[in-house]
């Protein structure tokens, strides 16, 4: 890959005109029933039903959305049957187009976080996994941020570093003040150092972060205080934010964020206004048209 991240991801977001992201998080209880295994059955026969789910997600949203998000932890729940699935998914996205940020929330100390952005940075044939991109935790310290830093560099790959997450316990430690500055402050810093030295030709840099949709102020003041930063918003829909709550996340020409879905998506055939309209058997047809429905709603960012 000749280009930078975020220069990539900006081009697919001004192809598809859209900045959803899909989140491909599997859970057995709520797959369609046609991809049940059934009573009894194995965790290879699950993995084959979330690889055949995942990748007819994608062949729904490839022309729809810049990116899409795997989960890693429902494909390691079954075991080395399921990370096989996962790497075909990866490998079926990239075919088809699509960005990928593996959702791993990685890192360690920094000489084992080295095998971490070797094993994950790197999209085909560049890595193992071949994943675009990779959240990672800042909790083990900067130290443990450069080598992902390192293989950004190297492999033209991005990682999402967890800011400000959506859920409610979150502030316990990122909320923490010291010296006037809280934690969650501290990591944006740390993030807009590392991304503004590698701007793109987008005028961002390939270092990004996460911050929830469920935390619309605090969005506010990151963008500001990350102005190279693409920023990861997941919680909208199934946690309750709205496209209100992630406008200002973006610039006024409607890039610098990508918004994740996943259950409001991928089990839209469960949601009550899509489940009599397509039926279960037609679950393709619902994830399209919820796939749709999101990019309306975010439709707004790009005339802010
Ligand atoms: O702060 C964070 C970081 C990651 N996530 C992940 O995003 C999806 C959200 O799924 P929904 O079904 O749209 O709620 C999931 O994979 C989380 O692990 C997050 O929600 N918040």
């Amino acid at each position: 890959m000749s280009v930078c991240f975020s220069d990539r991801l900006t081009q697919r977001i001004l192809a598809t005109k859209s900045v959803t992201c899909v989140g491909l998080d599997p859970r057995r209880q709520s797959l369609p029933q046609g991809l049940q295994p059934g009573e009894g059955a194995s965790v290879a026969d699950w993995a084959a039903g979330f690889e055949t789910f995942c990748t007819e997600i994608i062949d729904v949203v490839a022309d729809k959305v810049p990116v899409v998000k795997p989960q890693a932890a429902f494909f390691e729940q079954l075991g080395p049957a399921g990370m096989q699935a996962l790497h075909r998914v990866i490998q079926h996205a990239h075919n088809k187009g699509l960005l990928t940020i593996l959702d791993g929330k990685r890192n360690d100390i920094g000489s084992t976080a080295e095998a971490y952005a070797d094993a994950y940075l790197g999209a085909g044939e560049a890595s193992v996994w071949g994943s675009d991109s990779l959240t990672v935790s800042p909790y083990l310290g900067a130290d443990s941020l450069d080598p992902f830093v390192a293989q950004c560099d190297r492999r033209n790959a991005g990682v999402f570093v967890l800011v400000k997450t959506s859920n409610p316990g979150g502030g316990m430690l990122q909320d923490r003040s010291s010296e006037g500055q809280s934690v969650y402050q501290t990591v944006a810093a740390k993030v807009e150092e590392f991304s503004s030295t590698r701007r793109g030709e987008c005028g961002f840099g390939p270092i990004g972060a996460v911050v929830g949709a469920t935390y619309p102020e605090q969005l506010a003041e990151l963008r500001e205080k990350m102005p190279s930063a693409y920023i990861l918003i997941p919680g909208f829909g199934a946690q309750g934010g709205g496209a209100q709550d992630v406008l200002a996340g973006f610039t006024s020409a409607g890039l610098g964020a990508v918004v994740n879905s996943s259950r409001h998506i991928i089990f839209a055939h469960r949601r009550p206004e899509y489940a009599d309209k397509f039926g279960e058997a037609n679950w393709q047809d619902a994830v399209a048209a919820a796939t749709d429905e999101m990019n309306q709603q975010l439709a707004c960012v790009f005339g802010q």
